[in-house]
């Protein structure tokens, strides 16, 4: 008796391997697997022991870790904005992470697909294939985020249509108009959520001489953070330590004070936004399609209150926060990896990296393989 079909596939899949997908993102690294969906979505953190180097906990584990200071152990966040600060706990990550699937499979991981900020330089690109090709995988693609959201969202990215995309994690800001398959106008900042967050711990210090916790400027933001006017304005008691006496101390904050405190990441975020639109001067077909079908706000960023509104108001687009903003970017990898030969225009590929310099990207490349 002949194969059936599905043990076929079963065998092929055995003979070449998983096929994953990944959103290494500054605050969270999801998971991707080809035929099965996102299969991990946990924070980007490592804790090791501080003495051996030994890995102890990675993503939700390691997080609960770093939240109680214990002094044999050091915890670790790999990514920063956007890109591979730390390589070896990046991989000890990415490995933690799909560690128990890949032992189900018996050739390891066959393709991986990662996304990447649209700033990443040729050195940090060179970073990421190496890690990629470290754990194991065979063949290494990437993408640039704002064209993974774009996809994950359902838009067309190689349509003539212009569509913008403005995705704002924790370490950056990317904004893209796409069309044809390429970006047609973007910028990339290193500015996000993270940095709403440090500025809130820096208001604290500077002005109540306390010191909180990063969990306490995460509660702050999703709590009282807006970048417009509330119809009702808030506030709230944080608890910190006195920088002097070391006591405990409470301080009240309330949403007017905070909108000020974050006002310069948010004016810095806004005048990208114009700077990507102003642009397409030179491409008005593009500028009014724009106009016409408005802007699409992806990344965990844009939860933050009143940020839709305040760019309708500074840049008069339409604005419109995708489903799922902490999702999309990895379900966009999904789609891409599940279907590489359509996509194999706007993704890079290590077999074909050319080495060069670390220079500014030039955007109008279609894959981050095309950076001059
Ligand atoms: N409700 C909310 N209000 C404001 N900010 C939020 C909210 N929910 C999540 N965030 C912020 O979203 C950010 C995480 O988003 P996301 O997971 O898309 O980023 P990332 O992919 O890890 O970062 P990057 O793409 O910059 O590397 C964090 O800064 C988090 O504080």
């Amino acid at each position: 008796m002949g194969l059936s079909d599905m043990n076929l596939s079963r065998l092929m899949n055995m003979d070449t391997g998983i096929d994953i997908g990944i959103d290494l993102g500054t605050a969270n690294t999801l998971i991707y697997v080809k035929g099965k969906g996102i299969v991990a979505n946990e924070p980007s953190i490592v804790a090791s022991e501080r003495s051996s180097g030994k890995i102890l906990a990675i993503g939700d584990e390691a997080l609960v870790i770093h939240e109680k200071i214990h002094p044999g152990i050091m915890t670790i966040r790999p990514l920063a904005n956007g890109v591979i600060a730390d390589y070896e706990a990046t991989v000890k990550l990415i490995k933690g992470l799909i560690g128990n699937m890949k032992n189900r499979f018996l050739f390891g991981i066959h393709r991986m697909l990662i996304s990447i900020p649209l700033g990443t330089t040729e050195v940090e690109i060179r970073a990421v294939y190496d890690a990629a090709h470290h754990i194991g995988a065979k063949e290494v693609y990437l993408v640039y985020e704002p064209i993974a959201a774009a996809i994950g969202i359902g838009i067309d990215p190689f349509e003539a249509q212009g569509n913008m995309v403005i995705n704002i994690g924790c370490g950056t800001t990317d904004i893209a108009v796409i069309s044809l398959g390429g970006i047609a106008s973007g910028e990339s900042l290193r500015v996000a959520g993270g940095e709403i967050n440090s500025r809130i711990l820096r208001f604290f210090r500077e002005e109540h001489n306390m010191a909180i916790s990063d969990r306490a400027a995460e509660e702050i933001k999703l709590r009282i953070a807006s970048v417009h006017s509330l119809e009702q304005e808030i506030s709230m008691t944080v608890r910190g330590v006195n920088f002097e006496s070391g006591l405990p101390v409470t301080a009240e904050l309330d949403s007017i004070t905070l909108r000020d405190v974050i006002s310069t990441p948010i004016n810095q975020i806004v005048m990208a936004i114009k700077k990507t639109v102003e642009a397409l001067i030179v491409k008005p077909e593009l500028a009014i399609d724009i106009l016409d079908h408005g802007v699409w706000l992806t990344g965990g960023g844009v939860l933050l209150k009143g940020l839709d509104q305040k760019i309708t108001e500074e840049t008069k687009l339409k604005v419109q926060i995708c489903d799922d903003p902490l999702l999309v970017v990895a379900h966009g990898v999904g789609r891409i990896l599940e279907d590489l030969e359509t996509y194999d225009s706007i993704i890079s590929s290590s077999k074909n990296h050319r080495k060069r310099t670390s220079k500014s990207p030039d955007y109008s490349a279609q894959n981050p393989d095309n950076q001059q």
